[in-house]
């Protein structure tokens, strides 16, 4: 799914009307038709109480309008206030026409706030896409004053005052809604964490928009849903054996952080891969054997590190990283892996597929000299603080992604950085959001978990790197939502995460 800009989402507008041969207050019924079954499937008239709706002077407004009518004939008490403008759009005049008379409208000004009594139902219709500035004067001041105000508010499309697509001052005033219901496509700004306390639960209403436009939009933003990643992961042929699924190699574990390997180890199994061998430090061995049975597993000279290279013919994709440590010794490893992945296999003329997390990412961090030497198409599955190393602090989560995507092209690597709506970045400096995932996984060893899984699909022969790396991802996440249905997020622990990958992949 494309995400578009707030220009976009305009230009989607006036294509849909265009294209449907519709009236432009067609669309806003839509629209506010959509927002009204949703609010009535989470309020009752006795749950929402006399409920309040902030109209600003735009389309935002006009849906607002609509909204109170709609409400209204369904038997809600509603009540409206209007923000002075000296001028209203079209169709908010349309539908201030169409408010039914019963229902009371006041007009906002400085003197007379409206009251909001403590746990009022409101309903954010004061600015929308259309926002050009952070707000000011008397919008500010409504603004502040219903976020003082401990009321249960509901936004329209997105909380007044927050841009859609680009950063704003720090001290911006923005509407804090506990639910967001959207219209069509998600917003850019509901997936930065910086926005979690204006945006709260989002919800995305179809509202029949161009599916000719939405399919052409030139966009580098987008969401990854069930639909995007549908049939990317071929069927498994009558006549395969574990050849074709790739050999795999993981580099990982060290004295304290064997689990790392084994749960990442686990994960690579449970992705399909045709066979893994673990190289190991040899204080894992028995607790790696008994605990992997599937999995082969080569042990170091050294007991508590790794500090050898494997010869890597045998293997399709290679996996460095979880529980490694930071020896010097291992980072003479990663260096001797990065130097001899580089050169095109003979089967497929592309360098050895490689996936580096964890501490050799740190290890890469702290010698950034080793950057260079990434083959195309490398995966990297930074978090925040480990993409910093690697980069520089972010002023905000928008600079962040700019950092992001910059990397991804200089080094025409596939970075994942992980966190609730997990982004993809391609060498292309496209951004790919993920939808799945949940506050459950934030916890240790689910970034061993996805490195597993991206190691078993980047083996798969017939999956191209840019497609391995969304599935996984996104099946990753899928797996933590399956096991958390079992166990609560609370309850939720890596190896959870693990035993749900299978699911996860068998439903795309
Ligand atoms: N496909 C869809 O998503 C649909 C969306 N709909 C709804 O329409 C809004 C967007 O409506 P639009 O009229 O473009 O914009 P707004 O309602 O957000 O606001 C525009 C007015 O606000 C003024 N403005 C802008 N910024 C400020 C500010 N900081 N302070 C005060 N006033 C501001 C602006 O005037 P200018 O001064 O900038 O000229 C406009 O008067 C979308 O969000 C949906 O809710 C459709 O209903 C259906 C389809
Ligand atoms: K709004």
């Amino acid at each position: 799914m494309h995400i578009l800009s707030a220009a976009q989402t305009h230009e989607l507008d006036q294509a849909t009307i265009e294209e449907q041969g519709i009236p432009s207050v067609e669309l806003m019924e839509r629209a506010a038709g959509a927002f009204a079954e949703w609010f009535a499937r989470h309020f009752t008239p006795h749950a929402a109480g006399e409920t309040l709706v902030l109209c600003g002077p735009g389309n935002n407004g006009g849906d607002g309008l609509a909204v109170a009518r709609l409400l209204y004939q369904a038997g809600y008490a509603m009540r409206v206030a209007l923000l002075p403008a000296d001028k209203q759009s079209a169709d908010w005049q349309h539908n201030r026409r169409r408010l039914p008379k019963a229902v009371p409208v006041a007009e906002i000004s400085a003197e007379s706030l409206p009251h909001i009594m403590p746990g009022a139902v409101v309903i954010d219709a004061l600015f929308g896409t259309g926002l050009t500035r952070p707000l000011a004067g008397l919008p500010a001041t409504v603004v502040a004053h219903l976020n003082t105000a401990a009321a249960r508010v509901v936004a329209v499309d997105i909380p007044s005052g927050l841009f859609a697509d680009a950063p704003q001052p720090a001290d911006s005033i923005i509407v804090r809604a506990q639910h967001t219901v959207s219209f069509g496509l998600p917003k850019l700004a509901f997936l930065l964490p910086q926005n979690a306390a204006f945006v709260g639960q989002w919800h995305l209403k179809e509202i029949g928009l161009s599916p000719h436009f939405l399919a052409n939009a030139a966009t580098d933003w987008h969401y990854t849903d069930a639909a995007t990643v549908a049939g990317a992961l071929p069927p498994r042929p009558k006549f395969s054996h574990k050849g074709t699924f790739g050999h795999a190699l993981l580099l990982a574990g060290s004295r304290g952080k064997m689990g790392a390997a084994v749960l990442s180890a686990g994960a690579c199994l449970r992705g399909g891969v045709g066979l893994l061998t673990a190289h190991i430090p040899g204080c894992g061995y028995d607790i790696f054997q008994i605990s992997q049975p599937e999995a082969m597993c080569l042990t170091d000279t050294q007991a508590d590190f790794i500090s050898e290279l494997p010869e890597l013919k045998p293997y399709q994709a290679v996996g460095i990283g979880p529980g490694l440590g930071q020896e010097a010794a291992s980072l003479e490893v990663l260096r001797q892996l990065l130097k001899a992945a580089d050169k095109p296999l003979e089967k497929t003329g592309q360098p050895l597929p490689l996936v580096i997390d964890a501490d050799a990412l740190n290890l890469l961090g702290s010698h950034r000299e080793l950057l260079k030497l990434l083959p195309e198409n490398t995966v990297l599955t930074p978090h925040p603080k480990e993409f910093e190393r690697l980069t520089e602090p972010a002023r905000d989560d928008y600079h962040r992604l700019e950092l992001l995507r910059d990397f991804a092209i200089q080094y025409r690597c596939l970075v994942v950085l992980k966190g609730a709506y997990t982004c993809l970045a391609t060498p292309t400096g496209e951004l790919h959001f993920n939808s799945t995932g949940n506050a459950g996984m934030a916890t240790g060893g689910s970034g061993d978990v996805l490195t597993g899984l991206l190691l078993a699909l980047r083996a798969h022969a017939q999956i191209p790197a840019f497609e391995a790396v969304r599935l996984g991802v996104y099946a990753h996440g899928r797996a933590g939502d399956l096991g958390a249905a079992q166990t609560g997020q609370v309850g939720l622990v890596a190896g959870d995460i693990v035993r749900h990958i299978g699911p996860a992949l068998s439903e795309v």
